[in-house]
């Protein structure tokens, strides 16, 4: 048999695993590196959390990926070279990781790699008929499994849809499998570049459980943060939108588009969710002569709204505890118009329930990387498109 196989057959039928898990999100902040060990698979999981680093992007790599990211026409040649590129590169920033760590490759059972998304079209969004949903995310698994010598599973969303689902979020097989707790409604909100939750009944009903994405979380304030303050990727603590107020008019512009009356559950990214989103909106609403601080405060807010009717629609006055996680959590002014908007609800976040709220995405990739190579088809119910009872991940011998 082939040793690579044989290799993987054994690790399946460990007891504990050591696995990487990697997430490279929308904010193109980092790519998020997450040591975790497991135990068992499916509602018996059990994870441990070893080790957590953002190793953080170059300007001059951003530029690179945001040249062919979230835009409907691009350079053919340069989406190839970063694809085996983003590759070569997130093995060299694991492997600095493992250094750091002093862990070495053979420590290591497998790496799960989201890549990078370039494209999210969900049929929603890009109503072209009798085309389906779509997702591209690049920076292929056998570059990293080449240059860690670690096999790889990579690649993540095509199963989803392939099975029905549009790709994202797949949050919800991670957070059902790691935080569902009998007794307690749990909302495990995450703000990053796009926001997204996932509801966990108090009563473990499977057919009950849901995620989705609900809109911008970061995406557009660090949009118009790089656009209008020069050498500012974010708009850390909330120092720009703390200085102006939110605009009526604006904030209702903002929030009339038909992807706030779709029903549950739905997706987005920052091809819908851009600057040119926000002109448009300034145009409808005659608020072209807004300060920079005053667009700031409205788009603060306006993420928060959307989160917040969000989870106000979904969740029927049921009482129920937030757990945050996602860069967004760190903008005061997002918690403060996220807590007077749920008047009332229990804000917590994943670090409670064990998890840094910084490295949830890549412990879910490292959760579904366990699920493929030891778990059941978990199953939410049947007729669930949005959540299909799948295995992810396809795998990359070294
Ligand atoms: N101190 C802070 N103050 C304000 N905002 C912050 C702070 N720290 C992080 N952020 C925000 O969090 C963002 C990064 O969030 P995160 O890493 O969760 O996004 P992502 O994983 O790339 O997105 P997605 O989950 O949509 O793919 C930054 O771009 C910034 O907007
Ligand atoms: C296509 C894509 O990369 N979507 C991301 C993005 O970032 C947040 C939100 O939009 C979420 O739906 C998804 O990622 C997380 C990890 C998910 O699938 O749950």
């Amino acid at each position: 048999m082939n040793t690579g196989l044989r290799r993987l057959l054994a690790i399946a039928e460990k007891e504990r695993r050591t696995i990487i898990g990697l997430m490279s999100g929308t904010s193109l902040d980092g790519l998020d590196v997450a040591l975790c060990e497991f135990t068992g698979h499916g509602t018996q999981t059990q994870m441990v959390l070893k080790q957590f680093d953002t190793m953080p992007y170059s300007t001059e790599f951003k530029q690179q990926v945001k040249a062919i990211f979230s835009k409907r026409e691009v350079d053919l040649e340069k989406v190839c070279l970063m694809n085996a590129y983003i590759g070569s590169f997130h093995a060299e920033l694991i492997n600095a990781c493992l250094q750091k760590w002093k862990v070495a490759p053979e420590e290591v059972d497998v790496i799960a790699s989201h890549g990078q998304t370039i494209y999210h079209a969900p049929a929603s969004q890009h109503q072209i008929e009798g085309m389906p949903n779509a997702t591209l995310q690049i920076g292929d698994g056998d570059h990293i499994a080449v240059k860690t010598g670690i096999i790889t599973l990579s690649d993540f969303r095509q199963k989803h849809i392939a099975a029905g689902g549009e790709g994202a979020p797949l949050a919800v097989y991670g957070d059902y499998l790691l935080f569902s707790e009998k007794g307690q409604n749990r909302i495990m909100l995450n703000i990053g570049g796009i926001a997204n939750f996932t509801f966990l009944p108090g009563d473990l009903d499977t057919t009950r459980i849901f995620s989705t994405d609900v809109g911008p979380g970061n995406t557009l304030m660090d949009a118009y943060v790089q656009q209008r303050f020069p050498g500012k990727y974010y708009d850390a603590d909330s120092e720009i939108a703390s200085q102006g107020k939110y605009d009526a008019a604006l904030l209702a512009a903002l929030l009339d588009h038909p992807f706030f009356e779709l029903g549950f559950p739905k997706t987005t990214g920052p091809e819908l969710f851009n600057l040119a989103y926000l002109e448009q909106a300034q145009q409808t609403s005659n608020t072209t002569h807004l300060s920079p601080e005053d667009v700031m405060a409205t788009l603060n807010r306006f993420s928060a709204t959307a989160i917040c009717e969000a989870i106000s629609r979904s969740t029927n006055e049921e009482q129920f505890e937030i757990f945050l996680s996602g860069g967004g959590m760190h903008n005061p002014l997002l918690l403060q118009n996220i807590t007077q908007l749920l008047s009332g609800a229990v804000i917590r976040n994943t670090a409670e329930l064990g998890v840094s709220p910084d490295a949830k995405e890549a412990v879910l990739f490292a959760t579904l990387a366990n699920e493929c190579l030891v778990g059941e088809k978990i199953d939410f119910g049947t007729g669930k498109q949005s959540i299909p009872s799948v295995q992810m991940g396809k795998i990359s011998l070294p």
